[in-house]
């Protein structure tokens, strides 16, 4: 299998506050690959996935190498990262509303991320393939508004569609079902699902949740306090945890489960 993406000996050091905030993160990711990472709250997941496009604060140290396609990201020039950024690589982040320029109205915003893959046409079709795929309706209406205009959860949606209209090479999806009701959350996981098992598109899915990643990933990483703690196939991980961190998330998950069935009978 073709490593798309290599992360290794990954430290961030935070300078102002003098702390690490990650420690020698190695993570292999390969092509068609879905990476779980899981972890308590403050971890580092968020700033592990920003780091993969340089998006983390510049008063933060980081060293280690992030190898995409053979460019080191940490060495890359901003010019390079704009080439990849959303290009062949996009991400779905944990809070869309700050994600969106507010003076753009959602069509354009779309429509200038996709102008460089696919003609006007296409773009606008696409945009509105995966607007009403992601659980959107009245599309026209949702293009034509700013930001400020549609509710939190319509926002997430938009940015998801946008991360699967850029038909980019990996998708990194930082918590992205996290703000939408169950139903939603459920069509857009099992978009992930197929997009992954029909079309082999590589992505990185982080969540707090161990029953939607053990659900999507192949591999899974569970993170705690900056660093990665156990990181092996999801089979191995459920079955067989090693780690005292990794033990305690699946009993945690185990009783929540029983308790659920229990209240069912
Ligand atoms: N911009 C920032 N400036 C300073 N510290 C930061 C910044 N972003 C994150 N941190 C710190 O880095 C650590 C890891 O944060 P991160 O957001 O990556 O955690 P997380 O695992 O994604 O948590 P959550 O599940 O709550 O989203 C935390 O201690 C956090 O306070």
């Amino acid at each position: 299998m073709n490593t798309i993406l290599e992360i290794s000996n990954l430290c961030i050091y935070n300078k102002k506050e003098e702390k690490n905030l990650l420690e020698n993160i190695n993570l292999k990711i390969t092509q068609g690959e879905m990476l779980g990472i899981i972890g308590e709250s403050g971890s580092g997941k968020s700033i592990l996935c920003k780091s993969i496009l340089d998006l983390n604060p510049n008063y933060f140290k980081i060293t280690g190498n992030i190898f995409f396609d053979e460019l080191d990201i940490l060495k890359a020039s901003p010019k390079q990262i704009q080439q990849i950024c959303g290009k062949k690589i996009s991400m779905i982040m944990q809070d869309s509303v700050n994600a969106f320029n507010p003076i753009e109205k959602i069509k354009t915003q779309f429509i200038e991320s996709l102008i460089d893959k696919k003609d006007l046409k296409n773009a606008k079709n696409d945009s509105c393939f995966w607007l009403e795929k992601v659980g959107l309706t009245d599309i026209e209406k949702v293009l034509n508004s700013y930001p400020f205009e549609l509710s939190g959860g319509m926002l997430q949606r938009v940015m998801i569609a946008l991360a699967f209209a850029q038909d980019s090479k990996i998708i990194i999806a930082d918590e992205p079902t996290s703000s939408l009701d169950m139903i939603n959350q459920k069509e857009i996981l099992n978009i992930f699902k197929n997009l992954q098992e029909k079309e082999k598109k590589t992505v990185i899915f982080v969540s707090h949740d161990l029953g939607i990643i053990s659900h999507l990933a192949n591999n899974i990483a569970v993170m705690k306090k900056g660093k990665i703690v156990e990181y092996n196939d999801t089979k191995s991980i459920l079955l067989n945890p090693q780690n005292e961190y990794s033990k305690y998330l699946i009993e945690a998950h185990k009783k929540l489960f029983n308790r659920f069935n229990e209240c069912l009978k």
